[in-house]
């Protein structure tokens, strides 16, 4: 089909016009907007960080290196963030922390706080979310299959023998997946093992 000359230059008008409005009269687009710029920009941020990660490889003091690169993003969406009582983690020696799961967001939260040495435990599909999975891989965060709970429990059997050898500390989202309704999911086991054996 052949368009008039000048209809692009229409279209993209009224595209042009059609976002702020959306933005403005549609929270639920608003929304949306705001969370397709956190992953565009963490996939950005993944691509800056991945060449800085790799001189070391993959090492739990990436960790940092993309704890360092996430925590403006507070600033671009205005949230205030409050901490208490980061006297609670020990300065030194293995530990589990476990936390809730509510939204991506949720990623804030952790970076404001993590602990040195300090890796997430991650469903294995993030290891496939383009650069902000390299650089997930490339700061030692565990990836586990949750459909295979054997797998998983292997793969958490060798971090507790990390913890203990290599002076680690991992974050565990115990309930497994990310919950919006304000309540707790029953929490998996995974955590309370892990935390035993090391
Ligand atoms: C600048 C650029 C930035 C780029 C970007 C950066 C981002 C950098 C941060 C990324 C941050 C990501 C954050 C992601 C956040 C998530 O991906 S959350 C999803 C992944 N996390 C989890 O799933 C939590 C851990 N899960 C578990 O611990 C679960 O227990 C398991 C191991 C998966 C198994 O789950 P399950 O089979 O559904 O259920 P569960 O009832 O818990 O266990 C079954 C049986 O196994 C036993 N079992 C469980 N675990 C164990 C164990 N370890 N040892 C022995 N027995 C066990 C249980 O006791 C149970 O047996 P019984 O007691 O019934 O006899
Ligand atoms: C070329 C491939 C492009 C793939 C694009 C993927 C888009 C993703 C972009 C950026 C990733 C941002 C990293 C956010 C880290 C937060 C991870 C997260 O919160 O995962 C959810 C997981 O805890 C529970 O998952 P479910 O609630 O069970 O589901």
């Amino acid at each position: 089909m052949e368009l008039w000359p000048g209809a692009w230059t229409v279209l993209l008008l009224l595209l042009l016009l059609l976002l702020p409005t959306l933005w403005f009269c549609a929270p639920s687009a608003k929304y949306f907007f705001k969370m397709a710029f956190y992953n565009g920009w963490i996939l950005f941020l993944a691509v800056l960080a991945i060449p800085v990660c790799a001189v070391r490889g993959r090492n739990v003091e990436n960790m940092k290196i993309l704890r360092l690169m996430l925590l403006h993003l507070k600033y671009l969406y205005g949230i205030r963030v409050e901490v208490r009582g980061t006297h609670h983690f020990p300065a030194s020696q293995p530990y589990v922390v476990v936390s809730n799961h509510q939204s991506s967001l949720d990623l804030l939260g952790m970076m404001e706080v993590l602990p040195g040495r300090c890796v997430p435990i991650a469903k294995r599909e993030l290891l496939w979310a383009g650069s902000a999975g390299l650089a997930c891989w490339l700061a030692g965060v565990i990836f586990i299959d949750r459909k295979r709970t054997g797998d998983a429990i292997s793969v958490m059997s060798e971090v507790a023998q990390t913890l203990l050898t290599q002076d680690v500390r991992v974050w565990v989202f115990p309930e497994g997946t990310r919950n919006h309704n304000g309540s707790m999911l029953p929490f998996k086991r995974g955590a309370f093992h892990l935390a035993v054996q090391a």
